[in-house]
């Protein structure tokens, strides 16, 4: 018996590796009877005397599990939003920061096609990511006057993390990994929106080996809406409300209507962005509105 990582899941195959070598596994029976679905990230224990005819026994408790695309124990997301052609957005960036904090999954802001802004609209992006760098984020927005990537800048977070890439259609998820690792040639398997359109593809993800660490092959959730937090814990995804919180004056500070909220406070002082709180309603709203609204006639 040893302990290993599931790297790739395919037609009811595992591939654990384990110290330079890759494992072909299936789950056993009776593990299948337990309902739980093993998932690429997984640290298992498995048991194999050759390398195709091995069996998985027992996963490891995950630290998360995403589900676009199915992986678990994700350390980082390297969240792609371009500048332009789709237009920055701090909603959909905003998104993406609570759901990876809710996920325990670690940031890192990555702004594309800056080359295609004036100087006006790049001091904008500037703006914004002092502003998310404030809040503890790292944010990488290539130099304008050279339009250089440069990579040192993002490479130095891939070792002995387990990376997914995310942002919305056509933001440069894969034109970026191309450009960090070349040799993996990504670009169909990156394209993860026309997997389900129809063609034969199975779909499956595969964690490759890049700087020292691990991505996987297929982009994160395009749009997310907030399906499983509750109202409660919102607020806990916002780094700058949660050390501004114990100066509110209720325990459980909605940081909305309460008097006395630390929050609204540093809001209407500056000192917390007012787009990062206008986003914080606008998602609570969205949350309660999930719920059955039971109206008196
Ligand atoms: N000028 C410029 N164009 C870029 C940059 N990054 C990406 N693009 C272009 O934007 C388009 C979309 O880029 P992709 O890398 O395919 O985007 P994606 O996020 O992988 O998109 P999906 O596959 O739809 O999820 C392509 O035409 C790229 O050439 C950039 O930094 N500068
Ligand atoms: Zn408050």
């Amino acid at each position: 018996m040893t302990t290993g990582q599931i790297r790739k899941a395919l037609s009811g195959f595992y591939y654990v590796y384990f110290e330079g070598e890759t494992y072909q596994t299936r789950a056993r029976g009776n593990f299948r009877n337990r309902k739980i679905t093993p998932l690429v990230g997984d640290q298992v224990i498995f048991e194999s005397q050759n390398s195709t005819d091995g069996y998985l026994l027992e996963i490891l408790p995950r630290t998360n599990e995403l589900v676009r695309p199915p992986v678990a124990n994700v350390d980082q997301g390297i969240v792609v939003m371009s500048a332009i052609e789709p237009k920055f957005s701090k909603n959909l960036l905003d998104r993406f920061l609570v759901t990876l904090e809710y996920e325990q999954i670690q940031p890192i802001i990555y702004v594309s096609k800056v080359d295609k802004l004036d100087e006006t609209a790049y001091q904008e992006i500037v703006t914004i990511k002092k502003s998310y760098e404030k809040i503890g984020y790292p944010v990488i927005v290539p130099d304008f006057q050279t339009a250089e990537q440069d990579l040192t800048e993002i490479i130095r977070y891939f070792p002995n993390r387990l990376s997914v890439f995310m942002g919305q259609s056509g933001a440069g998820k894969s034109t970026l990994l191309n450009k960090i690792a070349p040799e993996l040639n990504l670009e169909t398997a990156m394209i993860s929106k026309h997997l389900g359109r129809g063609k034969h593809t199975t779909r499956h993800v595969e964690l490759l080996p890049l700087y020292d660490g691990l991505v996987a092959d297929t982009p994160g959730f395009s749009s997310i809406d907030f399906l499983e937090m509750t109202a409660t814990e919102l607020p806990k995804q916002f780094p700058e409300f949660v050390a501004a919180a114990p100066a509110c004056k209720f325990r459980e500070c909605s940081h909305r209507h309460e008097p006395h909220c630390e929050v609204q406070r540093q809001v209407e002082q500056g000192e917390i962005t007012k787009s990062r709180y206008d986003n914080y309603l606008l998602f609570l709203e969205e949350i309660e509105q999930r719920k059955p609204i039971y109206r008196k006639k």
